[in-house]
């Protein structure tokens, strides 16, 4: 099977003529209509915290802890397949007093596949946290997983000379739901484009197929002053931003570098969106906005690119699909402004590659930082994929200093959005805010009167907070 690539210079190009031919046959196959998106994506609803109000669908946590997550979406039945493809001894994988127990009283033992992409900087750090917390929940629930970790980023560039060994992506395509820490590190900044450890994500992502990427903003009631805008401001913030993941500037051919008729080197990129692209990622906006507040913002630069003004076009004619929600656009520069000045404005928020990229970071800050916010990447079919939305963050790497919370909170994505377990994400979202309640802090959101913990000690404190809530 011949890779994505991602580098190219210029029209004529080899991998151009392979974009092109696969963009041909995907307008075909990506036909997406709502009935299909509800097929994957069904029971989207908002959760508030105490005195915040419920979801407009009305639901409410079953917690009675201030659940305050953005908004939880079930995915329809489970998984059919449960197929082992890896045999591990799991007792050695298991937090030294998380046994599993309840099996008995489970009403059905199910088994899922997960690939663990730990990649570089805190990523190992973060996902064995994950990893730990994610095999105990499930326990609890009567849940078994098999785990295969693989390389990606820096660390596969290192053992297999490619960001993105093919064994890689074969693994996590037969897998139940994917899981990644982070990518990148100074060592291969200097890489060429083909060798750097982002690229082997963007193949990721493209190789799943994985085009809508959620990212929930939610200020925590806990943490809101751990947020640097004013308490009024961030207050009760809850947003949802819908980014496309596999299309726009990021996949857009031609890119590459050339040198101008000045004899100067240029480097230049692509922004491209198909009908049909637009179309599939604005079902997914206004599927998510109805199962919280019902406001969708489009977000787009339609008074100046042409890939603007046909996402504007086609989010407003799939608009008629969706009375029920209302919908508005907003140009991006005007909508970085507006995230600062009044983000309780924002309910759900569709937008595309790079747009989404900067202003989930952007929006993270308003929750207090970017390493509590989780992500869930999922396509028509196939594994979805989970990552914090943050990266390696090399400044802190192997120092026991990065909040795992944004990892943990995207295995609660990968638990319900991709194996449809809402059960047992509802009890890690919960252990998560009872650790907070207990004023554990990672120094990211440290705040006078806190506990200063480490990577490590966060994670044991929400095991003990999941393992806390045992009923057989
Ligand atoms: N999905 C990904 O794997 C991903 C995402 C973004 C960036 N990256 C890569 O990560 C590398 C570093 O990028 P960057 O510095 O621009 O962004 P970054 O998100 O890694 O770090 C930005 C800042 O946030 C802090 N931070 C990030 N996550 C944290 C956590 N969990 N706990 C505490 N603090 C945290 C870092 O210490 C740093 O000060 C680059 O190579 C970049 O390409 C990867
Ligand atoms: C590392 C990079 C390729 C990635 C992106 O731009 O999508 C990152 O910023 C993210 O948000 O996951």
């Amino acid at each position: 099977m011949r890779k994505l690539t991602l580098s190219g210079h210029g029209e004529g190009d080899e991998e151009m003529v392979e974009r092109g031919t696969a963009n041909t046959k995907m307008k075909e196959k990506n036909k997406v209509t709502s009935k299909s998106i509800n097929r994957r994506l069904i029971d989207w609803r908002g959760v508030r915290g105490k005195g915040q109000g419920a979801g407009k669908s009305g639901s409410n946590s079953s917690s009675d802890q201030p659940v305050a997550m953005a908004v939880h979406l079930r995915l329809s039945a489970g998984r059919s397949k449960f197929e082992f493809q890896v045999k591990k001894n799991f007792a050695n994988f298991s937090p030294k007093w998380a046994a599993v127990r309840c099996s008995d009283s489970a009403p059905s033992r199910r088994r899922y596949t997960i690939t663990l992409l730990p990649g570089d900087g805190i990523g190992p750090e973060i996902v064995s946290v994950a990893k730990n917390v994610l095999e105990l929940a499930g326990s609890i629930e009567g849940i078994e997983f098999g785990f295969k970790e693989m390389p990606i980023g820096g660390a596969a560039l290192d053992v297999a000379g490619v960001p993105l060994p093919e064994e890689t992506l074969s693994v996590a395509k037969e897998s139940d739901a994917v899981l990644l820490g982070a990518i990148g590190g100074y060592k291969w900044d200097n890489n060429e484009k083909q060798l750097k450890p982002e690229t082997g994500l963007l193949q990721l992502r493209a190789g799943l197929k994985v085009f809508a990427n959620l990212r929930p903003a939610t200020v925590l009631p806990q943490l809101v002053d751990a947020s640097t805008l004013k308490k009024e401001v961030a207050e009760g913030v809850d947003l949802m931003v819908v980014r496309e993941l596999t299309g726009g500037i990021y996949f857009g051919r031609p890119r590459g570098f050339t040198t101008n008729d000045n004899g100067e080197k240029t480097g230049f990129n692509t922004e491209v969106y198909s009908s049909s692209e637009v179309d599939r990622i604005a079902r997914v906006g206004f599927e998510t906005a109805r199962k919280r507040h019902g406001k969708l913002c489009s977000v787009d630069k339609a008074n100046v690119l042409e890939a603007s003004m046909l996402w504007r076009e086609r989010v407003t004619e799939i608009s008629s699909e969706y009375p029920d929600v209302e919908l508005t656009h907003m140009y991006v520069d005007n909508a970085a402004m507006q995230l600062l000045r009044y983000p309780k404005q924002f309910d759900t928020i569709v937008t595309n590659n790079i747009f989404g990229d900067i202003l989930s970071d952007e929006a993270s800050m308003i929750t207090g930082s970017i390493g509590m916010l989780p992500s869930a990447s999922l396509g028509e079919s196939g594994p979805g994929l989970f990552e914090p939305i943050h990266g390696s963050a090399p400044d802190i790497a192997g120092q026991d200093k990065a909040n795992p919370l944004a990892t943990v909170l995207s295995v609660a994505m990968l638990l319900r959005y991709g194996l449809g377990e809402g059960k047992a994400a509802e009890r890690i979202e919960t252990a998560v805010l009872e650790t907070l309640n207990k004023g554990f802090r990672t120094g990211d959101i440290y705040s006078a009167g806190n506990k200063l913990v480490g990577c490590k000690e966060m994670g044991e404190q929400v095991l003990k907070a999941v393992d806390s809530r045992v009923q057989c």
